[in-house]
């Protein structure tokens, strides 16, 4: 297991927020993460959720723009959240592209070159990070949730329905719920998986459901003014794939917000309550 090297560390809401650089040996490069660490977790061990970040993100976005360490803090949860994506000079990437490369990891394995010697996010936010986490802070071992955003909310989707027990619980915000449809999950898909279509389906949550993952309530918000809802999001073909088989879905469209994180600042209390009753 790598090593950690604290990076930053600062005070919030009686906790601490801290940032951690360290080898992955998934990701087979150095990999960024923040956790939160609430005022409770000095007392014992506290349950984690992990936040999974969208397309042109880093962890710096959820941390500084979401206001959920207060709800943390009050709830006794702590937040894991990873980076969106291998980085750094030896890490393939498309420059001109936001939706492709570093910033755009998808939470896929990759299987082809070039990216498949970095792009491994799945096992790395399913895996290596709570193994790394785990064993090196004060939290309940196994006991986590998992949410996010966007691309995130697709990655948080993907990783509980993939693992059943794995997560107490999850929920997403204007997750993109059918990714082998819409033109981020084909751009990111064909690059990283090739262009076989059957093996996109393993890392979208519409088609997971369909082929029969195992039932685990999801708690989903979108925003009716999403500019992404149309074209990208796609919840109206899981919510039919759910009803279908009867699979628990509550499907919120929240009116009047858009895709940003004044969205998600609006709902998070609501999302972290919901992950601390499944927690507890
Ligand atoms: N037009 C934007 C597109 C990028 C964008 O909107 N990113 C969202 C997530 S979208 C799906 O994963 C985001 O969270 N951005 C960061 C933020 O702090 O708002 C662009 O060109 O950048």
């Amino acid at each position: 297991m790598s090593s950690l090297e604290r990076i930053e560390r600062i005070r919030e809401s009686g906790g601490w927020l801290e940032r951690y650089r360290h080898d992955s040996a998934t990701c087979r490069c150095p990999m960024t993460f923040s956790i939160y660490l609430p005022p409770q977790a000095e007392q014992g061990p506290v349950p984690a959720v992990y936040w999974l970040s969208g397309l042109t993100c880093t962890d710096d976005n959820f941390r500084t723009k979401a206001g959920a360490q207060r709800y943390a803090a009050e709830l006794g949860l702590a937040l894991v959240i990873p980076d969106t994506s291998p980085r750094g000079e030896g890490v393939p990437d498309v420059p001109e592209r936001y939706d492709l490369g570093q910033g755009a990891g998808f939470y896929v394995n990759a299987t082809q070159a070039p990216w498949s010697e970095h792009y491994q996010m799945y096992d790395y936010v399913t895996r290596e990070l709570p193994a790394l986490v785990e064993a090196h802070f004060p939290l309940v071992p196994g006991l986590k949730s998992i949410t996010g955003h966007s691309m995130g909310g697709h990655g948080a989707l993907i990783c509980a329905l993939k693992n059943p027990g794995a997560y107490r619980s999850v929920s997403a915000f204007a997750p993109i719920c059918h990714p082998t449809v819409c033109g981020w999950g084909e751009g990111c898909f064909g690059a990283y998986l090739s262009g076989d279509r059957e093996a996109w389906k393993a890392y979208d949550a519409t088609e997971l459901v369909a082929a029969g993952a195992a039932p685990i309530p999801l708690l989903i918000d979108h925003g009716t003014d999403d500019e992404f809802l149309p074209d990208q999001l796609y919840p109206q073909d899981l919510e039919a794939v759910c009803r279908a088989r009867d699979f628990p879905l509550t499907l919120r469209m929240q009116a009047g917000y858009d895709h940003s994180y004044h969205f998600i600042a609006s709902f998070i209390g609501e999302h972290l309550a919901y992950h601390a009753v499944a927690l507890k």
